[in-house]
């Protein structure tokens, strides 16, 4: 095997990436962004990969969601804070009922590049290059817009700094406080349809709070009641951008990947010898892979061997994404396989992306049974091979969107068009996916 180095990936093949019709243009941009400073410190990396660890062992939940794909248009204080609140909310439920820390990791601040299942769109008859997020080109079905423009790149580092920062503030500025989180809970609960089965949950954590402040444990003199930590993370798919923030680290000496906390890799890229994994093995940030319903035994274990050679508790997450129909049929063998072994992973569950349909008014949607189904399965599989479930990973926003269908407001495909957003997939809105988190729990409690 070649030695590693940040541009090595590029002596092999890779798949979803755009035709920039410049190369002088690449350079620069590429050039440009290789002088920016880092986004995240490697010691932050090395925390992360540390508490990751503790979820391989069933100690921790990783709790993992964002945007299908970041927007520059709808980027906004609004839109951040909605998300990183009801990460926070999620997490508060997710604790309290599995009795283990929650690592929270937002798809956010660099999740722009997207894969596409067909390299062309085509309209009434016009076809154009696939839209693959703002980082690459536009969504607007314009020959121009869908032109790969390399300076999009320097846009979405810029946007990247500007919400992590935000994110930094919020995590540790006040607005994180536990029992502020949970008052939200308890007015998330008291509104709706559902109320008497989430309320229960809600004051419980109240009535442990207020236990808690008798005993003179309270926000103002207990750190972890008034701030957190919330990670980023995203699928590190356009290596130019990805190679660029990645900086040796001057404690270790070793390579990381500054441009999140956690990178995974997609399913449409996760060929062994390719270039992804090629670019993967050398970062020593903790990474994730996608596990699609193809995968075979053999070819996670040397999937796994080619990215966690040293077996390292923490560094390598499983994100299985099957399909509510077909998870049931596949993970058992490959658990138990992972299990004979002896790998160390964490084991995540991103019931989202086996679950999309066609929605009868053209709408993609997911359906929250679908959705639920598939993590209960996941749960189900694991604990039967004697492995942990060890995380969740959702395409979510705190805003009030009807990208998803059913949850306790009943969003049916007639009503999708009300507010349909995202650029890509479909989000959970702010109500379903603290309603997931709410059965999540139910199933967590064991
Ligand atoms: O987010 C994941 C993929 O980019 C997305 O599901 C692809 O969507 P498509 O099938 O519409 O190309
Ligand atoms: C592209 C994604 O998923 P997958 O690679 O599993 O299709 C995603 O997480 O947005
Ligand atoms: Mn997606």
């Amino acid at each position: 095997m070649k030695p590693w180095s940040p541009e090595s990936w590029r002596d092999f093949p890779i798949r979803q990436q755009p035709t920039y019709p410049d190369s002088t243009a690449l350079l620069t941009a590429e050039a440009q962004l290789a002088k920016m400073p880092p986004l995240v410190f490697a010691q932050e990396a090395r925390d992360l990969r540390e508490q990751l660890g503790r979820a391989c062992e069933g100690k921790a939940f990783l709790l993992q969601g964002g945007d299908c794909a970041e927007s520059f248009a709808d980027f906004s204080a609004t839109s951040i804070r909605d998300t990183f609140k009801v990460l926070l909310q999620m997490a508060v439920v997710l604790t309290y009922s599995g009795r283990k820390p929650v690592i929270k990791v937002a798809r956010m601040a660099g999740q722009f590049a997207k894969p596409r299942s067909a390299d062309t769109e085509t309209i009434d008859g016009v076809t154009l290059p696939a839209y693959r997020g703002d980082i690459i080109n536009q969504l607007d079905f314009t020959e121009s817009a869908r032109l790969p423009d390399p300076q999009r790149m320097l846009q979405a580092y810029h946007q990247s700094t500007a919400t992590l920062n935000l994110v930094r503030a919020f995590a540790t500025g006040g607005l994180a406080d536990l029992h502020k989180v949970n008052q939200w809970n308890l007015d998330f609960a008291e509104a709706s349809p559902l109320r008497n089965r989430y309320l229960d949950i809600a004051e419980r954590i109240q009535d442990a709070l207020a236990f808690m402040a008798v005993c003179g444990v309270d926000s103002n003199n207990t750190p972890p009641l008034h701030a957190t930590h919330l990670y980023t993370s995203h699928e590190a798919l356009l290596l130019n951008y990805e190679q660029a923030l990645t900086r040796k680290d001057s404690l270790t000496g070793d390579w990381y990947n500054c441009s999140a906390h956690m990178l995974w890799i997609g399913e449409r890229t996760r060929k062994l010898d390719e270039a992804h994994i090629e670019f993967f093995r050398g970062i020593h940030n903790p990474i994730g892979v996608k596990v699609g319903p193809s995968m075979d035994e053999d070819e996670l274990i040397h999937l796994i061997d080619a990215l966690n050679p040293d077996n390292q508790a923490g560094r390598l997450t499983l994100i299985t994404r099957m399909g509510a129909n077909t998870l049931g049929d596949k993970l058992p063998r490959l658990a138990r396989r992972v299990k004979a072994e002896g790998r160390k992973v964490v084991w995540s569950s991103d019931p989202m992306h086996g679950n999309t349909v066609k929605a009868s008014s053209g709408y993609k949607t997911r359906s929250f049974d679908d959705i639920l189904t598939e993590i209960n399965q996941f749960f189900a599989a694991l604990r039967a091979e004697g492995q942990e479930p060890g995380g969740i990973h959702l395409e979510m926003t705190g805003q009030h969107v009807t990208e998803c269908t059913g949850g306790a407001y009943k969003i049916s495909d007639d009503d999708l068009a009300n507010c349909y957003r995202t650029q890509c997939d479909p989000r959970l809105n702010g109500d379903q996916v603290l309603e997931m988190a709410f059965c999540i729990a139910e199933r967590l409690r064991v």
